[in-house]
C-alpha cells in the first residue's frame, strides 16, 4: 500500500488513496500507521474516496483510531495531495467531510501549491449540539474545576468540538495534564479538543494544542479557527488574526455572519510503500 506523509503547521498525517487501495478497517489501520515507533507515525490518517456530492471525499481518523468529522490542517494537506496526484484537476474545488462540504482554493505557482485556503464550518454555539452538558444558550466563559483549580473556558462546535482557555503564559500550564483531563471531562460526552491561547494583540495569538483522539500536537486548524471565533466574540481579537501554532502559522479571517476562512501551507514530507500492513 502506497502512502504519503504530510504536515500542516507541524500537525502530521499519513495519506492514502482509497480510490486505488482496498481498506477494510479504517480505525485499525489508523492505529497502526500513526504509531510513531512501529510505523510511519502521525497525528492522524486521511483517506481519499470518490464523492457523490462533492469533487472528492475526505475520511479522517485520529491516531487513537477514532473518526474525526473534520480536520483543518488535514484538509489543507488532503487538498494538496489530491491536486498533486491528479485526483482533482481544479484549483477551486469541494471536499465532502463528515462535517459537511468544504470549499478549497489553492494558490498555485508553476503547478506548485503555495497556500491552501479553506471555507470552514460555521461555528455552532448551542451546548446540546456541541455537545456540552451545560445550561444556557452557549458555552462562553463558563467555569470548570480541575484538581481544585478553576479555569474559565468556552466551547463551540466547528466541525469538531473545541474548548478554548485564554492564558497569560503557557509556562503556567501543564498542557498534557490539563488537556487530557479536560478532553475526557464528564461535561463533554463526545470529548473535546483543547486550545490554550495567549493573546499578543488583537491580530496575533499563540495557540497550544491538545487534540481529542491524538493528544499533544503542534497545531490544530479547526482549533486555531475556534480560538479566533471565541476571541472575537469576547472582543479580545479582531476579525483577521495571525495564529502562531507551535509548528507554524495559520491565518484566520471571520467574515459576515461567521463565515470563516483559514489559510496556510501544506507540506509533503515523503512518499513510500508499506511492506507489512
Ligand atoms: N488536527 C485537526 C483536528 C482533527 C480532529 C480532532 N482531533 C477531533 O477528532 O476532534 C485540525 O487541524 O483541525
Amino acid at each position: 500500500m502506497k502512502f504519503t506523509k504530510m504536515h500542516g503547521a507541524g500537525n502530521d498525517f499519513v495519506l492514502l488513496n482509497g480510490i486505488v487501495e482496498k481498506i477494510d478497517d479504517y480505525s485499525k489501520l489508523a492505529l497502526k500507521v500513526c504509531n510513531r515507533h512501529f510505523s510511519v507515525g502521525g497525528d492522524g490518517m486521511m483517506v481519499v474516496e470518490n464523492s457523490d456530492i462533492a469533487d472528492v471525499k475526505m475520511i479522517y481518523y485520529n491516531s487513537d483510531g477514532s473518526e474525526g468529522e473534520m480536520c483543518g490542517n488535514g484538509i489543507r494537506c488532503f487538498s494538496k495531495f489530491v491536486y498533486d496526484n491528479d485526483i482533482v484537476d481544479k484549483e477551486v474545488f469541494t471536499v465532502e467531510t463528515l462535517a459537511g462540504i468544504q470549499t478549497i482554493w489553492l494558490e498555485v505557482e508553476n503547478k506548485e501549491v503555495k497556500f491552501v485556503k479553506v471555507k470552514m464550518n460555521k461555528p455552532i454555539f448551542d451546548p446540546k449540539a456541541i455537545p456540552v452538558l451545560c445550561e444556557g444558550k452557549n458555552v462562553i466563559e463558563k467555569s470548570i474545576e480541575i484538581d481544585r483549580k478553576e479555569f474559565v473556558f468556552s466551547t463551540i462546535l466547528l466541525g469538531v468540538p473545541h474548548t478554548v482557555i485564554f492564558i497569560y503564559d503557557i509556562k503556567d500550564i501543564d498542557i498534557n495534564e490539563l488537556g487530557h483531563k479536560i478532553e475526557k471531562h464528564s461535561i463533554f460526552p463526545k470529548r473535546t479538543n483543547v486550545n490554550f491561547v495567549e493573546v499578543k494583540d488583537k491580530n496575533n495569538i499563540n495557540v497550544y494544542t491538545w487534540e481529542r483522539g491524538a493528544g499533544r500536537t503542534l497545531a490544530c486548524g479547526t482549533g486555531c479557527c475556534s480560538s479566533v471565533v471565541i476571541g472575537n466574540v469576547l472582543n479580545k481579537l479582531s476579525n483577521k488574526v495571525m495564529v502562531k501554532a507551535e509548528g507554524g502559522l495559520i491565518e484566520v479571517e471571520i467574515k459576515e455572519s461567521f463565515e470563516i476562512f483559514m489559510k496556510g501551507k501544506a507540506t509533503t514530507i515523503c512518499v513510500g510503500e508499506f511492506i507489512d500492513i
